[in-house]
């Protein structure tokens, strides 16, 4: 044997005899991954276990709730796109038959019906029970409901009329309860079924100026994560929408009276256009999303409000998972923001009135 021979030897002798511990860390690393990336795949495999079935528009019965104007009318336009039969409902008759009219330039059979049904959705809930049944007698039962009938106002909490909060409540929280309950019985008899609510990103953060709708949007959520939990043994998805500001006859009437730190707010999330909207919320909703969020403020908004709110894919859950403290940190900085255009403003307004005063 050669001394050189003699030396690597014992340089292996003494590597394995005295250190091997020293690879210990990475060995275990290794194993840490292989394990994650093990249960990744596992949930991967389990994922169509927990992703809903998608619903067939084609054919089914969507009923849209404040289908006359904005976001809803460009709701029922996406589903009657896609070969849906559908009930329009608000109060007013006239937008309902101008929006009929509407929807149905995008029919793609002649077997398709546009219905309108005039109630207000928020006052008697006999009477949404009555206009329902009236529904599902003509088209058939209800495979699709979207809350989208609402209404906003905006200003100081002070300054809003103290009956304004109790009516956004009953438009905007009970308005929805009450179709919802109308059409439940069915959807569960018949195992199948999807109902939407639409909320608002002010229903996932309160902002200056929305002390009236900000609590009505946020109550959708409640409801909404209560209602999925009773419903989903039934095959029945319940989504709720965050939409940002939307160009709609309801913003331009919202806008009237906007503080200017609302605007200002709300500027950050931009202004998105009803039939982008419309997509999104609708495709969400046929894939039974409990979330349906629409831009990237949107989307970290979501990840940041999760919660204990159900998921509906691995992946969302996933990306919630690893998100969350990088979206915290980011949202600090809004927050900061909005808080000195709240400041700005308010000294902007000193200083004016003072000046006024002078004069
Ligand atoms: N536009 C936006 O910036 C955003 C809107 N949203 C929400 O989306 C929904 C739709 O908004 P948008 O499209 O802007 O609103 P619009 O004001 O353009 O339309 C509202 C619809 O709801 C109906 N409606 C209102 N009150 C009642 C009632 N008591 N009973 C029955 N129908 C009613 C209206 O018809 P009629 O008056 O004839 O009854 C109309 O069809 C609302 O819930 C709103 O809060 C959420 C985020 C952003
Ligand atoms: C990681 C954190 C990101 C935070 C982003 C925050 C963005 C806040 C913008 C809020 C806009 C509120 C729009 C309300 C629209 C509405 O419901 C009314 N227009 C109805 O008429």
């Amino acid at each position: 044997m050669s001394s050189e021979e003699g030396f690597s030897s014992a340089i292996t002798d003494w590597l394995f005899i005295n250190s091997w511990w020293l690879l210990l860390p990475f060995i275990m690393l290794l194993v840490v991954a292989a394990f994650i990336v093990a249960f990744v795949l596992l949930l991967y495999m389990i994922s169509p276990l927990i992703s809903p079935k998608p619903l067939k528009l084609n054919g089914a019965h969507v009923v849209v709730t404040g289908g006359s104007s904005g976001i809803g009318k460009c709701i029922a336009i996406e589903c009657y796109k896609q070969g849906a039969f559908i009930t329009l409902v608000a109060r007013d008759e006239e937008k309902l038959l101008q929006a009929k009219k509407e929807v149905e330039k995008f029919a793609i059979n002649d077997k398709q019906v546009v219905l309108c049904i005039s109630v207000d959705v928020s006052s008697d809930y006999s009477q949404v029970e009555n206009v329902i049944k009236q529904a599902q007698e003509k088209l058939g039962p209800v495979d699709m409901l979207v809350n989208c009938a609402g209404t906003s106002i905006s200003g100081k909490f002070e300054e809003v009329e103290v009956d304004r909060f109790k009516k956004l409540m009953e438009v905007n929280y009970l308005g929805s309860v009450y179709p919802t309950r109308a059409v439940i019985t069915t959807m569960k008899e018949r195992r199948m079924g999807r109902i939407m609510f639409v909320s608002s990103q002010a229903g996932q953060i309160g902002l200056f100026g929305y002390t009236a709708y900000s609590p009505s949007k946020f109550a959708l959520r409640g409801l909404a994560e209560s209602l999925q939990m009773e419903i989903k043994p039934y095959n029945i998805y319940v989504t709720v929408a965050y939409p940002p500001d939307t160009d709609t006859p309801g913003l331009a009437e919202e806008n009237k009276t906007k503080p200017l730190e609302t605007k200002l707010i709300s500027e950050t999330s931009g202004v998105c256009q009803p039939d982008q909207v419309a997509k999104i919320i609708v495709r969400d909703a046929v894939q039974g999303n409990f979330n349906s969020s629409v831009g990237p403020d949107g989307y970290m908004l979501s990840a940041l409000t999760c919660g204990m709110s159900p998921v509906t894919s691995i992946t969302e859950g996933l990306q919630q998972i690893v998100t969350m403290g990088l979206f915290r940190t980011i949202a600090l900085f809004y927050l900061g923001s909005f808080d000195s255009i709240v400041r700005r403003c308010m000294i902007q307004r000193e200083q004016s009135k003072a000046a006024n005063k002078r004069e």
